[in-house]
């Protein structure tokens, strides 16, 4: 099993609280038929399945912190091999989120042909969350987490896009522009891995 993920694309989604990864995967789904992982809605999931290990992650994510290491790599990996007959990538977004979740990654994975790094500026993505909670029923979409998912970000997150620049396969989206502005910035990074 873990054999056919290895010849599968493997595309990181990679970006600030708000900065669009959902809302760019949707579209690139839509494109590409690739299998969409969001590791927050992996999470969310088990949250809302009420047992008694997402009573756990529920409280840490209320806090915006981040959930143990195994946990969210077990869970990516089995949605990823639930698919593995049908996929022809996969957009794992949210993730990493340090720079050791990415090492695990690739030691029980394999290894990402792109990241996709959606930039936008921090005020831009206070405002997006701000706006989303009003109807997202988020527990984490309020300012004091956005504000601990934020300094997080930059202190654990970013240090992930150094790390993976380095062997050049990082593409910088610039996600203050329009939706499908930024869509068609992506469209390009992903056509050039064929
Ligand atoms: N103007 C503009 N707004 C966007 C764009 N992408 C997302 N938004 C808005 O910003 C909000 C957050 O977008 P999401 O796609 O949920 O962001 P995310 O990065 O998945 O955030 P998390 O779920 O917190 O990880 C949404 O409610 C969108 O309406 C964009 O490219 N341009
Ligand atoms: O690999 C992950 C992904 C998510 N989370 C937790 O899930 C929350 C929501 O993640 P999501 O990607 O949905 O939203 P973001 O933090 O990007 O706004 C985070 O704040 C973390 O508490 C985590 O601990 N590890
Ligand atoms: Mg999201």
């Amino acid at each position: 099993m873990a054999d056919k993920i290895k010849d599968a694309k493997i595309v990181f989604v990679v970006g600030g609280p708000g900065s669009g990864k959902g809302t760019q995967c949707e579209k690139i789904v839509a494109k590409y038929g690739y299998t969409h992982l969001s590791s927050g809605d992996l999470l969310r999931a088990e949250v809302a399945s009420g047992s008694e290990r997402g009573k756990q992650l529920q409280a840490i994510m209320q806090k915006g912190e981040l959930v143990p290491l195994d946990t969210v790599l077990d869970m990516i990996k089995d949605a990823m091999i639930a698919k593995a007959d049908v996929s022809k990538g996969y957009l794992i977004d949210g993730y990493p989120r340090e720079v050791k979740q990415g090492e695990e990654f690739e030691k029980k994975i394999g290894a990402p042909a792109l990241l996709l790094y959606v930039d936008a500026k921090a005020e831009t993505m206070v405002q997006r969350l701000m706006k989303r909670g009003e109807t997202s029923g988020r527990a984490d979409d309020n300012e004091e987490t956005i504000k601990k998912r934020l300094d997080l970000y930059y202190k654990a997150t970013e240090p992930v896009i150094a790390y993976y620049e380095k062997r050049g396969i990082v593409r910088k989206i610039n996600s203050e522009l329009p939706v499908d502005e930024v869509f068609a910035i992506v469209v390009k990074a992903i056509d050039e891995l064929k």
